[in-house]
C-alpha cells in the first residue's frame, strides 16, 4: 500500500541553527502518529515541511505520492497550527462556511461543527472564545476539506483537562474511519492513549520511533533499584543490560534493557547490593531518558541505538 507520506533525509537549518537533521519517516493509511519530543526538538519545523508551508534545505516530502504542495492544493491534508489567528467578528459557523466555500469537496457546514464538538458556540464570535475553545475552531477548520490526512501542532495545548478529554473523543470518531494523523505533543499521556506510534524526537534528530509499548520496551523496560555500596556509576553503567545508571550516596538507579543480566551482573559485581527493587518503566521515564541530555556516568546513546 502506498504511504500515507513520507519524510525522507529532511534537512532544515535556520542560520546556524540545524533544526532539523536527517529525519526520515514514513508513514501507513490509518496510522496515529505522535511526534513527541522538548522544546526545539524541530518538531514544529517538520510539521511546517510536511505541509509545504517551508522547503526542506535536503531531503523529500510525498504525501499519498505527491509532492506537499500539491497534496496541499487538492485539499488531501487538512492541518492545525499552534496558534492561527482567526477571524474576531466572524462567528464560528460563519468561519466554517468559509473555508468550506474554499474546498471542492467539503463536508456540510453542520456535520464540521459536530464532528469538531463546537455546535454549542457556534453562533458565538471568534473573539469571544476562550483559548481552547478557539483550538477547537481551528480543529474544525482543519476537518472541513474530509482531508486524508490531518496533521496537528500541538491541538491541545490550550485545553483545559475537560477540552482535552472531549478533543479526543471528537479525534477518536475521526481516526475510527481510517484517517491517517500525526499530532505534536508535549503530553506523554496523549502520545500513550491516543497514538499507535510515537516519534520522539531531539535535537532535530528521531531518536526513536516505534508502537508506544515498543519505544518504552526498547528505551529499558524496567528500572532497577538497590542500596549498593562501593559501586560508582560508571561500574554500575558498565553492567549487562544497563542502558543507564544513576548513583546517589549509596542509592543506585539502574535503567535496564534486559533487567534479568543486570541483576545477575549487578550481584555478581556487587555481592553487598541490598533492597532491590524492579520496576516496569512508563512512557515518561523513557520520554525523559532520551530527551534529556545525560549527566556524567550514564549511557543514554546505547539506548538511543537500541531504537534505532
Ligand atoms: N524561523 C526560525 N528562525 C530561526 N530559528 C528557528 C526558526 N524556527 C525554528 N527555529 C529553531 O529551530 C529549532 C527547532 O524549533 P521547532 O519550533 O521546530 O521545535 P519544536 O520541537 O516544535 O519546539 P516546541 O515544542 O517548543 O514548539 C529551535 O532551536 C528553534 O529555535
Amino acid at each position: 500500500m502506498a504511504d500515507a507520506f513520507s519524510l525522507e533525509g529532511l534537512v532544515k537549518r535556520f542560520g546556524d541553527v540545524l533544526a532539523v537533521e536527517d529525519v526520515s519517516m514514513r508513514v501507513a493509511p490509518g496510522e496515529v502518529v505522535a511526534l513527541l519530543g522538548p522544546n526545539g526538538a524541530g518538531k514544529s519545523t517538520t510539521i511546517d515541511m510536511l505541509l509545504g508551508l517551508s522547503r526542506p534545505d535536503d531531503g523529500r516530502v510525498r504525501v499519498a505520492g505527491l509532492s506537499a504542495a500539491e497534496a496541499m492544493d487538492r485539499g488531501m491534508v487538512g492541518a492545525m497550527a499552534q496558534n492561527g489567528t482567526l477571524l474576531r467578528d466572524a462567528t464560528v459557523a460563519e468561519l466554517v462556511g468559509l473555508f468550506a466555500s474554499l474546498h471542492r469537496n467539503p463536508l456540510p457546514v453542520r456535520e464540521v461543527l459536530k464532528r469538531a464538538g463546537v455546535t454549542e458556540y457556534a453562533n458565538r464570535r471568534c473573539g469571544k472564545l476562550s483559548g481552547g475553545e478557539q483550538q477547537r475552531v481551528r480543529f474544525a477548520l482543519a476537518l472541513v476539506g474530509d482531508p486524508d490526512l490531518l496533521v496537528l501542532d500541538e491541538p491541545t495545548a490550550a485545553m483545559d483537562v475537560d477540552g482535552r478529554r472531549r478533543f479526543w473523543a471528537s479525534m477518536r470518531e475521526y481516526t475510527e474511519t481510517g484517517r491517517t494523523v500525526l499530532f505534536a505533543t508535549h503530553y506523554l499521556a496523549e502520545a500513550e492513549d491516543y497514538a499507535d506510534r510515537v516519534v520522539l524526537m531531539r535535537h532535530g534528530r528521531v531518536v526513536a520511533d516505534g508502537p508506544v509499548g515498543e519505544v518504552r520496551a526498547a528505551v529499558a523496560g524496567r528500572v532497577l533499584r538497590a542500596v549498593v555500596p562501593d559501586a560508582t556509576q560508571t561500574a554500575l553503567a558498565a553492567l549487562p543490560g544497563v542502558s543507564r545508571a544513576v548513583l546517589r550516596a549509596g542509592h543506585a538507579e539502574l535503567t535496564c534493557a534486559d533487567s534479568d543480566a543486570a541483576i545477575r551482573g549487578l550481584l555478581r559485581e556487587f555481592p553487598l547490593a541490598a533492597n532491590i527493587e524492579i520496576t516496569a518503566v512508563g512512557l515518561e521515564e523513557a520520554f525523559i531518558a532520551l530527551t534529556t541530555d545525560a549527566p556524567e556516568g550514564q549511557n543514554t546513546a546505547e539506548a538511543e541505538g537500541a531504537l534505532r
